[in-house]
């Protein structure tokens, strides 16, 4: 149905703006809307490819109609109609009825798919008399060429494997043939994954494989490139290396980076301190002490110098952050070739994963430990290369055969995972890049439907069609574990986790993923209006002090002046004496604006403590809005489209506190349970495969991220390219079916559908 009753007025939704389609939404739960026709409540259903309607709860017997004529009227305030035996009714009158509704509903595409599957005519080859039968035996099938791999034990080895191809496969059956068939002693076996999790994962999927002893599992030494030569370290001078040392916290790092540029006079406000963490990162990792460094612009000049500082500083305090741990490991085996040469003995044998990620400390580290066999099975995706920008460098793939001249280098083409038409989307999308090694994955089997291109008015709506979508799926039998959804930054997942938070599933988000409500200026702005509706509020003071630029230990003067004058904390505000007539006479301004917020709607007061009290000077100068991945001024667009759906302060501070809480109780209860539906970056979902995928925000801005487009537009290509392998990574994580959003909105102003997709889609945006 088209329409429904809210406050006894008739809703047409061919005549309502879309942006109030969410609202309905939420008031269709409230129970607060009703048939036009039998008068019982209704919802408002907003999906991903069924059009935006109204739905009785109860469905059974219900034939109920829209009053007729709705469509043909274009006036402003209308008279409905309903037939009812034979007779034309007047019904009611239309409200918020426009002559063109803005932004009207468009319907969702399928993508592009323009090659047939073929069905594929390799054979699954290890059916021979040897430990591979067993395999075979056990359901671990190998296509000639994973067998070509899983064999090729000796020498050294490069396997160019295309998403979804088998690499964890192969890597777990290489291990497991070196160890049964060949009776390699496991400990002298280095596997490198790309994460703990990956290494751990392959251990337990090694448990699975014939002939394979736990014990002999526990002997193999794996782990992440930082943890395997970290153990080397402390083991070595545990003093030196001890981990009360780390700068582990990204804090941390950005405390001492700070303190270094004020040593520069840099200006904190303008200043990309993000970046130039990065940048640094990026040196470290291509050995390039701040002597060797050659800035190739004035702002790289500036980051060398603070690269310097920042190093000394580190010295200084016997600090050490991740990167020093690889460089570190690289010194003492230059140093000391008595103890290389103790673990060139040790291990015998390397099998490194996800090697389009190796940078180049991590790669002459290997280089060094293997000299004496060369015995490196490197398996890789340059496609897949997502970390360039701290100094990951696929040419290290690409030139394996310079470095190992007697190599021998497999292609993995053969995709498991996904339908022929998702593997034949991310062929699309990979192939416009330009600096990439030539190949196509071929699918093994063809799918029940292409990958979908949806268009919700804004990230709300996003966030509640993919909730919709996910509840009718798992109806049908998915299980929450079926699905994920992907973006490309944390604070992208703010609306999707709401929803999933108010809905009944269960859903996980990673460990260290915070919520939005306790970011640093989303916490400040909603302390301005806390302290609206209570003035002594003790943390909320705490919290608006950073913001009105005065020093957090003023909080005990204001608690001892509230209780002298007997007045709330708030209004002890005006007692400070800062010494500047300016900022006093603006810390009195903030007691009148933040009383005339009561009664208000959270989006007009947010917007008055920007305009009244300078709320955007404090975000330039302390919302790291010189930083390029993450600024304040973003977050406090995304609370403003939070806000929106919410009548009161009280509210919107109530939601807050509820998700808030809700960050926890999940962080928490996915410690112990895995079926559930995942919420991840892109860059957290490498190596992952799910039944269902869901990539948000697929617009310019976002997926390309900002950063990239200013940096194409300096002329830098690479980061471009980079963000379209991020996409690329998030469509190949899906195995049945993909759902790619392109909201018209984001972030409270009109948004571009990505540059990626004209490739893929049906029709010019
Ligand atoms: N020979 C095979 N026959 C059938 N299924 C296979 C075969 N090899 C791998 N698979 C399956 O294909 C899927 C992808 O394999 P895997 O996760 O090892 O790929 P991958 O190359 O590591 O992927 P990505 O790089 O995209 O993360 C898995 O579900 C795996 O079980």
């Amino acid at each position: 149905m088209k329409t429904a009753k809210l406050n006894n007025q008739i809703i047409n939704i061919e005549k309502i703006n879309r942006e109030t389609y969410q609202s309905l939404y939420e008031n269709g739960k409230k129970g607060i809307l009703y048939c036009s026709d039998c008068g019982e409540k209704v919802r408002f259903y907003i999906g991903i490819e069924k059009e935006p309607h109204f739905y009785h709860i109860n469905m059974q017997n219900k034939t109920c109609l829209d009053p007729i004529d709705i469509k043909g009227e274009k006036s402003e305030d209308v008279t409905l109609y309903k037939e009812q035996n034979g007779f034309r009714i007047p019904v009611s009158r239309t409200i918020t009825a426009l002559k063109e509704p803005e932004a009207p509903f468009k319907k969702a595409q399928a993508v592009k798919v323009t090659n047939p599957f073929t069905p594929p005519i390799h054979i699954q080859t290890n059916a021979q008399a040897n430990y591979l039968h067993d395999l075979a035996q056990a359901g671990i099938l190998l296509d000639s060429y994973q067998t070509q791999t899983v064999t090729h034990v000796e020498g050294s080895l490069l396997v160019l494997a295309g998403a979804g191809s088998g690499k964890t496969r192969v890597l777990t059956a290489r291990t497991a043939y070196m160890i049964c068939e060949h009776g390699i002693d496991p400990k002298s076996i280095m596997l490198v994954t790309f994460t703990a999790k990956a290494a751990a994962e392959m251990k337990k999927r090694l448990s699975a494989y014939p002939k394979m002893e736990q014990r002999k599992i526990q002997q193999i030494v794996s782990g992440t490139f930082h943890s395997l030569f970290y153990r080397i370290l402390v083991f070595h001078s545990p003093e030196k290396w001890a981990a009360n040392k780390l700068l582990s916290k990204s804090w941390q790092r950005d405390q001492l980076i700070k303190q270094a540029g004020r040593e520069l006079n840099l200006d904190e406000k303008e200043f990309a301190y993000d970046l130039a963490l990065q940048q640094i990162g990026f040196w470290k990792n291509s050995m390039l002490s701040p002597e060797m460094v050659r800035p190739e612009s004035a702002w790289e000049e500036q980051v060398a110098l603070l690269y310097n500082h920042y190093e000394q500083a580190k010295e200084k305090d016997e600090l050490f952050d991740f990167d020093d741990m690889l460089l570190g490991c690289y010194e003492l085996f230059k140093n000391e070739p008595a103890i290389l040469s103790r673990y060139q003995n040790r291990f015998q044998y390397f099998l490194i994963d996800e090697f389009q990620d190796i940078n180049k400390v991590q790669y002459e580290l290997i280089k060094m430990m293997s000299a004496q066999t060369e015995n490196v099975c490197a398996v890789g995706d340059d496609d897949q290369s997502i970390y360039a920008f701290r100094g990951s460098n696929p040419q290290y793939l690409l030139d394996f055969k310079i470095d190992f001249p007697q190599g021998d280098i497999v292609t993995l083409s053969n995709n498991y995972r996904s339908s022929h038409e998702i593997v034949s989307t991310a062929n699309t999308v990979i192939s416009q890049n330009k600096k990439r090694h030539l190949k196509k994955m071929e699918a093994q089997f063809t799918g029940e439907k292409p990958p979908v291109l949806f268009y919700p008015y804004d990230e709300e709506e996003e966030a509640t069609a993919i909730v919709t979508d996910i509840h009718e799926k798992i109806t049908t039998g998915f299980e929450p574990m079926d699905f994920a959804i992907l973006f490309r930054t944390n604070t992208g997942s703010r609306a999707v986790f709401e929803r999933l938070a108010n809905s009944s599933l269960p859903f996980r988000i990673e460990q260290d993923a915070e919520s939005f409500y306790d970011r640093f200026i989303i916490k400040s702005m909603l302390s301005f209006l806390q302290l609206s509706l209570n003035e002594d509020d003790q943390n909320a003071i705490k919290n608006i002090l950073p913001a009105l630029f005065v020093k957090q230990t003023v909080i005990q003067d204001l608690k001892a002046e509230s209780i002298l004058k007997d007045c709330s904390l708030l209004e002890c505000l005006k007692y400070i004496k800062t010494g500047f007539a300016f900022q006093e006479s603006k810390l009195k301004k903030v007691i009148s604006v933040t009383r005339s917020l009561a009664g208000k709607s959270p989006v007009f007061a947010i917007e008055m403590i920007e305009k009244e009290l300078g709320f955007q000077d404090f975000i330039k100068k302390r919302g790291g809005d010189g930083n390029k991945m993450e600024k304040g001024s973003d977050d406090l667009k995304d609370l403003k489209v939070a806000a929106k759906n919410f009548a009161t302060i009280e509210e919107l501070l109530n939601h807050a506190d509820h998700m808030r809480a809700m960050n926890k109780e999940m962080k928490e209860w996915s410690k112990n349970n895995s079926n559930a539906i995942t919420l991840s970056t892109i860059h957290r979902a490498k190596g992952l495969e799910y039944k269902v995928v869901y990539i948000i925000g697929a617009v310019d801005g976002s997926l390309p991220h900002d950063y990239a487009l200013d940096a194409y537009r300096n002329g830098d290509f690479s980061s471009l390219e980079e963000e379209r392998r991020l996409l690329y990574v998030a469509i190949t994580r899906s195995m049945d079916f993909l759902y790619i959003s392109v909201p018209g909105n984001r972030r409270g102003r009109q948004a571009y559908p990505s540059r990626f997709l004209s490739s893929i889609a049906k029709q010019t945006f």
